[in-house]
């Protein structure tokens, strides 16, 4: 297993990473990806913890006075269509009520208070739900749209390995934060997809088959930023990954230090 980088100093920023409430044997566990984890400390260089699913028992207003960023991340479990109007699910989808209940609020709430949002894979799709747009549930039944689903029987290595281009937004933050570049390759682990992007989300890239795979969201007053693949995959190896955390890093450092310079009340 990767060992995270450790960071120098207690001054690490803070970034909650949000739990799946996940059924094991007989107990329910409020559980997070070690891979998503390791990517926070070792390429945002940040201390992580893992916020349990918890709303609104768990008042998120205090969850975000904790923090200095939160990183929202993929999930085997679909979004439920209620939170954007769409069909059914088709029998035997994986749901997580309880992460929808939390990630959703939690969303606007980290945008208005200022606090730094990143969005992966299910994270992503959370994001665009949260601002007002729909997913399709199944994009390869979608006529003219790539089959962007990994195969289970494929090793780990072959289902998070490089899938498709995306081309790059000119002009956008992810562009910037990669020196220009206009196309990248991505891996891709997905059955949802964004049907319609959100009217307060800008596109930072889109894949050969028209489908939105990372927007930014122009109101944020530092950052919110959302990836359809998988970063934190061998993030330290991907050039891509690294520009990415490290910007997240940046804004979730930037939120500490002026968390920090704040009188505190009584
Ligand atoms: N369920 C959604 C999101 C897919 C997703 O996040 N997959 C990754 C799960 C495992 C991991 O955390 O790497 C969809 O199917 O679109």
């Amino acid at each position: 297993m990767m060992q995270a980088q450790v960071p120098s100093s207690r001054s690490a920023p803070v970034v909650g990473v949000i739990a799946d409430l996940k059924q094991i044997g007989a107990h329910g566990f409020h559980a997070a990806g070690h891979k998503y984890i390791a990517a926070v400390v070792g390429g945002a260089h940040a201390f992580a913890v893992v916020l349990p699913v918890l709303a609104p028992q768990q008042d998120i207003a205090q969850t975000l006075d904790l923090v200095d960023g939160l990183l929202l991340t993929g999930s085997y479990s679909n979004v439920e269509p209620h939170h954007y109007a769409g069909p059914a699910s088709a029998p035997g989808t994986l749901h997580d009520p309880d992460r929808d209940a939390n990630s959703l609020p939690l969303i606007n709430a980290a945008i208005a208070a200022g606090v730094p949002l990143l969005g992966i894979c299910r994270g992503f799709q959370e994001m665009n739900v949260a601002l007002g747009g729909s997913l399709h549930q199944r994009v390869h039944e979608v006529a003219g749209m790539l089959l962007h689903k990994e195969r289970d029987e494929d090793p780990l290595d072959t289902q998070y390995g490089p899938a498709h281009p995306v081309s790059v937004v000119a002009g956008g933050q992810l562009a910037g934060w990669l020196d220009g570049a206009s196309q990248i390759t991505v891996n891709s682990l997905h059955s949802q997809g964004v049907q319609t992007l959100a009217l307060r989300a800008r596109a930072e890239a889109i894949a050969p088959d028209g489908l939105v795979e990372a927007f930014s969201v122009p109101e944020a007053s530092r950052f919110a930023f959302a990836v359809q693949w998988h970063p934190e995959w061998r993030y330290a190896d991907n050039p891509v990954s690294l520009a990415l955390f490290a910007a997240f890093g940046e804004a979730c450092a930037a939120r500490r230090a002026a968390r920090l310079s704040q009188p505190v009340t009584a």
